[in-house]
């Protein structure tokens, strides 16, 4: 199975180079600056376990033409636009697609430009970012990886990815509710991210101030409100496991949102909480919380 990982940043990199690693034909699409830098360093990964080097298989968006079987794309929302135009000489009759972006509007912008039976569901929990000098750092041995059809029928296309994925050393997790898995973990990260990033420190920061507590609660609350207005029927077992992981004081969790932004980055903020904003109102929910998110989203985005 030819694989295309779109990106070869954090995440991108990481479960890139897990799966070339297990001897699969993988081809990274990077821009110039990222591919003189990896065929400079090659592609490091710095993991809790240790140091790992790999030389990948590059290729920059002017010299595609073949076809592939699979293409990851794990590139930021604000970048997606691009790439699509970037990775439309990779799609043949026969590729498939498979987004790990955060949230959720990319399904529908890759399903309109590349049509429904493209696009499957993925998603990825991992801690990453890149070092200084392009390094991938795992932060924490957290490294899933979710995917299956985001109708649920897992047919003998889906079979192949599978077979295909799981040859790596992630943890991965063949979905028939993928539709679930990508709103819970919206919910996850979209509270993780405007709490941390409203607040300026970690959960564990937030809930031993005065009001901290309440904050995250209530933006879980107005979150949860929005995307089960929007058809998800949450897992009652599910939903009570992200509340309690998050409500944790002794686990300080942040969102890779809040690491970008402490690093003065661009940030996925309309991807991430302006579109539940847009989601609210067309239900015609109130989201004060949220929307004193976006707005401090926004600032910061105005400042940059
Ligand atoms: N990091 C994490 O811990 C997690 C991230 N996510 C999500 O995963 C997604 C990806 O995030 P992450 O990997 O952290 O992001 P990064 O910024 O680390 O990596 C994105 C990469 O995409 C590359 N890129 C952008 N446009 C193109 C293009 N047209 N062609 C080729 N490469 C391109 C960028 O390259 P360049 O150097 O050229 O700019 C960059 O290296 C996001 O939606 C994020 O929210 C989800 C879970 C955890
Ligand atoms: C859920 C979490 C926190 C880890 O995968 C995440 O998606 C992120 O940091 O962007």
């Amino acid at each position: 199975m030819r694989i295309l990982m779109a990106g070869a940043g954090a995440t991108g990199g990481y479960f890139g180079a897990r799966l070339a690693q297990a001897g699969q034909d993988v081809t990274f699409l990077v821009r110039e600056r990222r591919f003189q830098q990896l065929q400079t360093n090659g592609l490091v990964l710095q993991t809790p376990q240790g140091t790992e080097k790999l030389e990948p298989q590059l290729i920059q968006a002017r010299s595609l033409s073949d076809h592939y079987d699979l293409i990851i794309i794990t590139v930021k929302s604000f970048a997606l636009e691009q790439l699509m135009e970037d990775i439309a000489p990779a799609v043949g009759p026969d590729t498939l697609i498979m987004p790990i972006l955060n949230g959720m509007r990319h399904i529908a912008t890759l399903q309109q430009r590349f049509g429904d039976n493209k696009v499957i569901g993925g998603l990825c929990k991992i801690n990453a970012t890149l070092g200084d000098s392009g390094e991938v750092i795992q932060m924490t041995p957290l490294h899933q990886l979710y995917y299956g059809a985001l109708d649920g029928n897992n047919d003998a296309r889906l079979q192949r990815v599978d077979a295909a994925l799981r040859t790596s050393q992630v943890d991965n997790r063949f979905s028939d509710n993928i539709m679930d898995e990508l709103w819970e973990k919206w919910l996850l990260l979209s509270t993780l991210g405007a709490v941390c990033c409203l607040a300026r420190g970690d959960t564990q920061q937030i809930l031993t101030t005065r009001g901290g507590e309440a904050l995250l609660q209530g933006i879980f609350s107005e979150i949860l409100a929005v995307i089960s207005a929007e058809g998800y029927q949450p897992r009652p077992a599910v939903t009570a496991r992200i509340f309690e992981l998050l409500n944790n004081p002794e686990t300080p969790m942040t969102s890779s949102m809040y690491r970008d932004l402490t690093q003065g980055f661009d940030i996925e903020a309309d991807q991430v909480i302006g579109d539940l904003l847009l989601r609210a109102k067309r239900k015609g929910l109130m989201t004060p919380l949220l929307n004193a998110v976006d707005v401090n989203l926004q600032v910061y985005l105005q400042q940059r």
